[in-house]
């Protein structure tokens, strides 16, 4: 890597952010600490990183030829995929004329997609996960349905938070839910992957740092989901030793085969001590926002120090901690925040409001923090944070 620059310079260190949501800002934020000259691309205008970024493209990352335009125009040092729609079969062009991606181009391909990254999990590291079919059309759907049987979850193969995603409990459910499926995903209609549905304990993110200097494992992630999208998610998750060493295990094996420096957040199913692999962002992961008050280095700032060749010689967990994801539901633009004081009134509470510019269904639009004696509490605080929050369309 060559030395750090300055912004604006010929010399800056420059690093290019697809997608530029709430994940996107804090990690453009630790960026700007060490004075890497930040770009923020996104498909609209006024993206909450493009706000804290040096400037700003609005482009479809999903056509290649605008993809390759932009970095062409920018030249940076660095390529740090933000969301998994992007036309990473451009990135892997790229990246063997020289580009640095990150962590690497294959791992955002194999990524982007859920078939990639679960024939490599399952069928190559043979991974625990759950059973699963792909299917491009109804009839296909029909007979993984026959074959997976009931309850299951669809997914469109390019999708995230939830988005296109139904879980189906009864034969009656089944059109309504491959519709959904259809019209949900990210990049339009198209194959879905059919999955058996997981009866677990809890579940957990285990965020994995790959650096120089090896591997590190944050403290486990606990969260709730509901339509697919996270709610709720605390830090540490009670574990038992061998489910631990187990999730670790399955985290650095399929880290490993993906490669490259970054945070990844590695997504499990636990039931007693069996742990079932369920996917993994080669990126930090949403339900890590809590380590914006969990840890001394968050997973954002992480990802900046692994990204750029710094060491991390310890990650400190500061004791029971949680976040709540503040969602809107409706259409308007520019929304207005209030109860900002009424949030911030207990100790050791914590608020961002990511400034999303419009809404339009329902949208993740801040996140609450806490900390207290126990998760517990620690959850209970940041829900009660966010319900002091109205936001106004
Ligand atoms: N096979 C399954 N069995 C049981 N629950 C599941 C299964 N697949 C998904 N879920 C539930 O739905 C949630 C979201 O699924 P998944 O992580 O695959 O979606 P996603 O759209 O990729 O979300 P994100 O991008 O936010 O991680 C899971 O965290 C889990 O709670
Ligand atoms: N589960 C993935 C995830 O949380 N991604 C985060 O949400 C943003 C998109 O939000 P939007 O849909 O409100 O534009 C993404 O840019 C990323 O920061
Ligand atoms: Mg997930």
């Amino acid at each position: 890597m060559k030395p750090f620059g300055t912004p604006y310079s010929d010399h800056a260190l420059r690093v290019l952010l697809l997608g530029s949501g709430e994940l996107g800002k804090e990690v453009a934020i630790e960026l700007q600490r060490y004075a890497v000259e930040v770009i923020a691309v996104d498909r609209y205008a006024d993206a909450p990183a493009m706000q804290v970024a040096h400037r700003s493209h609005v482009i479809d990352m999903l056509d290649g030829a605008a993809l390759r335009a932009v970095i062409e125009q920018e030249q940076p040092d660095l390529v740090v995929p933000e969301i998994e729609a992007i036309h990473t079969p451009t990135l892997v062009e790229l990246e063997k004329g020289g580009l640095r991606v990150i962590p690497t181009a294959r791992a955002a391909w194999l990524t982007m997609d859920r078939e990639g990254i679960r024939r490599l999990a399952a069928e190559e590291l043979k991974l625990p996960t759950s059973r699963y079919r792909f299917c491009d059309t109804e009839a296909e759907y029909r007979d993984a349905v026959a074959a997976i049987g009931l309850p299951f979850v669809i997914k469109p193969v390019m999708s995230s938070s939830g988005k296109g995603q139904s879980l189906v409990r009864e034969e009656g459910e089944l059109q309504h839910a491959w519709e959904y499926a259809q019209s949900g995903g990210r990049a339009g209609k198209g194959r879905v992957i059919v999955e058996g549905f997981v009866d677990f304990d809890y579940e957990i993110t285990l965020l994995t740092v790959r650096h120089k200097d090896g591997v590190s494992f944050c403290a486990p992630i606990g969260h709730r989901q509901e339509d697919g999208d996270y709610r709720e998610s605390w830090q540490p998750q009670p574990m038992s030793p061998a489910a631990l060493a187990e999730a670790q295990r399955q985290a650095e094996a399929i880290t490993g085969a993906l490669g490259g420096w970054g945070v990844f957040g590695v997504e499990f199913f636990v039931k007693g001590d069996s742990v079932i692999f369920s996917e993994v962002s080669p990126r930090p992961h949403d339900t890590g926002l809590v380590t914006l008050v969990s840890q001394d280095l968050s997973e954002f700032a992480l990802h900046a120090r692994a990204i750029l060749g710094l060491p991390i010689p310890v990650i400190r967990q500061l004791g029971p901690s949680a976040s709540c994801a503040v969602l809107v539901e409706g259409e308007g633009a520019a929304p207005r925040y209030h109860g900002v004081a009424d949030a911030l009134k207990e100790a050791d509470t914590q608020l961002r409001i990511f400034g999303k510019p419009t809404v339009k269904g329902r949208r993740r639009m801040a996140v609450t923090l806490a900390r207290d004696e126990s998760v517990e509490a620690a959850k209970a605080k940041a829900i009660r944070a966010a319900k002091a929050l109205r936001i106004e369309l």
